[in-house]
């Protein structure tokens, strides 16, 4: 047998579990939720097989079928047909199909054999499969099929033996291609129906539970409510749980800070450790657990099924605002950053609706702007508690996380009308079952944020905060100076510079300065802040929180939540513009019509609420 690398591509349609069986065969961490269009990459993953044969696997986005022509779709296409830049068709291909959605998931399963290469057919989901009673005549399938067919359970340990058996015995022979008459829709359909009927006992199409849940989810009027509910109570706990420990670990800065002061000699070393990295960093990782907590909940209903059921719901509401509901889940993801968000528009098949949806992705709050948020609205808001059950603050974070969505759509109702085409497509869109969640893919998820976070605060944060402490410390005042020290260095005198253009916002010249920072990192602006204000030493008692609601009213606060609710997103964010949409002419686009509505939005609320408070 030959011991080279064999190079193994999963296919399959969207949601089989592709991406479930590469993380079990290549201990992967890539993203698998309960939904359509979750890969929307190419990824490799390696793994040596009992024999010591070396697979090399491919992740591949999934395709209902090769006529498909979204972008993403495109990738599988390539990569099979051995068009990809750089890179030679595999040797096999696992077909990844659906064992509970057969019917629908075999019709791809042939158009892969038509292709005439090396194929396996892997019957995913089959713990689910057997529990609905479905039973598979696996050894006439195979027959008749002229393929290997094995069944595998992608979220079971040791659940893909059977597959990693076949694949390291002998390569399957090509299957022969189809005669060019049985090719056609028509015929694929009919061959389909013959396959099952020989092949499958069902009880029943769809699993009982899951209609009974629909009968409530997917209800005009109850369906809304439930959405309306769940969204509601998952920022009520952000609060509720992820405030306490916030706390703690900001006490546990307070502490090193003021034990910093006491073991190092006062000087640059000392103020560079303490109101730079300690007070500037430590602000910025109080506000993990809040984030955490908050993905804790998307997870959680991304491997549930619930998704989707949302999209369709909302489906009506986003085309009379120039999206679709395909916009959700991209749009949805944006609030963990924009930046996954908008590669995950590469599911949309239009590309108006792409587009419109890359444009209004970034007004989604994107978890970045969550210190921001939390910082203000700990320092500004009262924790009073609304009608007994509610507290006030996490109703103001759910109004911004509104006032993001209700922007999106404003933008969209408008680009939508300024084009000429304002045809709509009908939402054509698979619900999948409903799931149990993984715990184990909800901690690698957690795992996965927690440590993106980590890695922006130890890089750019960190530097962009060492920078703040630099310009903010030197040059010292000179002598017989008489302000106070922090007037006369770099920070103070860009700070006032930028004033010019802030003033009418309501922001003194340290949100000015926090304002670029913010622009490489949203958090920064926190640590920005809290290093401006340690080093001018405001910050000494009661921390940040006390030293802005000293310097600075409700009005400005106010102005600055909603400058963080539509100001232009991150360097990183309009890089990706670029790269998706191919065009500087859209991160042009992108970046003034933000300024400009976050500009107007943020003088109005400033000027209004200074007449009211
Ligand atoms: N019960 C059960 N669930 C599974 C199995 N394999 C995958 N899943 C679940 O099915 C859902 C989809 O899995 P993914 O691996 O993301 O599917 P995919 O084929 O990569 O989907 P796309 O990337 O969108 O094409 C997730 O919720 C998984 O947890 C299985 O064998 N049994
Ligand atoms: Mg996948």
């Amino acid at each position: 047998m030959s011991t080279g690398t064999l190079r193994i591509a999963l296919v399959g349609n969207p949601n089989c579990g592709k991406t479930a069986l590469f993380n079990q065969l290549t201990g992967g961490r890539q993203k698998v939720a309960n939904y359509a269009g979750v890969t929307v990459e190419r990824k490799e993953g390696r793994f040596t097989a009992p024999s010591g044969r070396v697979l090399q696997i491919l992740d591949l986005p999934g395709t209902y079928s090769f006529d498909a022509t979204s972008p993403d779709e495109q990738i599988t296409r390539n990569v099979l047909e051995g068009n990809y830049p750089g890179e030679a068709a595999p040797d096999l291909i696992v077909c990844v199909a659906d064992a509970t959605n057969l019917r629908l998931h075999l019709r791809f399963v042939l158009e892969v054999k038509r292709l005439g290469r090396p194929v396996v057919l892997a019957l995913n989901m089959m713990d689910t499969a057997r529990r609905r009673g479905i039973e598979i005549d696996v050894d006439e399938l195979q027959r008749r099929l002229g393929m290997p067919v094995v069944e595998t359970v992608a979220v079971k340990r040791g659940g893909a033996r059977a597959l990693i058996e076949r694949v390291d015995g002998e390569v399957p022979v090509a299957a022969s291609a189809l005669p060019d008459d049985a090719v056609s829709r028509a015929g694929l359909h009919a061959q389909v129906r013959t396959l099952l009927d020989a092949t499958v006992r069902m009880p029943r199409a769809t699993s009982a539970l899951d209609d009974a849940l629909d009968r409530w989810a997917l209800h005009p009027v109850f369906g809304l409510l439930i959405l309306a509910v769940v969204m509601f109570l998952v920022f009520q706990a952000v609060y509720s749980f992820g405030k306490p420990m916030s706390d703690a670990i900001g006490d546990g800065f307070d502490w090193i800070g003021a034990h910093l002061s006491i073991w190092l000699p006062a000087g640059p070393l000392q103020g560079l450790l303490k109101d730079g990295i300690c007070t500037g960093l430590g602000t910025v990782l109080g506000f993990l657990p809040e984030i955490l907590v908050l993905f804790f909940f998307i997870l959680t209903l991304e491997e549930s099924g619930y998704l989707p059921r949302a999209a369709f719901l909302l489906d009506r509401m986003m085309l009379s605002v120039g999206l679709t509901g395909r916009s959700f889940i991209p749009l949805l993801s944006s609030f963990a950053c924009a930046i996954p968000g908008i590669m995950g528009t590469r599911s949309i098949q239009d590309p108006r609706d792409r587009l419109t949806t890359i444009l209004v992705a970034p007004l989604m709050t994107c978890s970045a702007r969550l210190p921001v948020y939390a910082l203000l609205i700990g320092a500004f808001i009262p924790m009073h508690r609304v009608w007994g059950i509610f507290n006030l603050q996490g109703l103001v974070l759910f109004a911004l996380y509104l006032a993001g969505i209700l922007g999106a759509m404003l933008v969209g109702w408008v680009i939508k009308h300024m084009r000429k085409d304002r045809s709509e497509h009908a939402l054509l869109m698979e619900l999948p079952s409903y799931r149990v969640p993984q715990p184990r893919d909800v901690v690698i998820g957690l795992w996965e944020r927690g440590a993106i976070f980590l890695k922006r605060l130890t890089g750019v944060i960190l530097a962009l905060t060492v920078i703040m402490w630099f310009i903010s410390t030197f040059p010292s005042p000179p002598a017989g100076a008489a302000g106070p020290a922090i007037d006369y260095s770099i920070a103070g005198y860009l700070g006032r510079g930028l004033q010019y253009v802030f003033a009418p916002l309501g922001f003194n010249w340290q949100i000015s300065l926090s304002l670029i920072p913010a622009f490489a990192a949203r958090e920064t602006a926190v640590a920005a802040l809290a290093t401006v204000y340690a080093v001018g030493g405001d910050a000494a008692a009661g921390g940040l929180a006390h030293a802005l609601t000293t310097n600075f009213s409700l009005a400005s606060a106010l102005s600055l939540l909603v400058w963080f609710a539509f100001a232009p997103q991150c360097m990183s964010t309009l890089a990706v513009i670029r790269r998706e949409t191919n065009s500087w002419r859209n991160v042009a686009i992108s970046f003034s019509y933000m300024f400009a509505v976050a500009y107007a939005a943020s003088l109005i609320t400033y000027q209004v609420a200074r007449l009211f408070l």
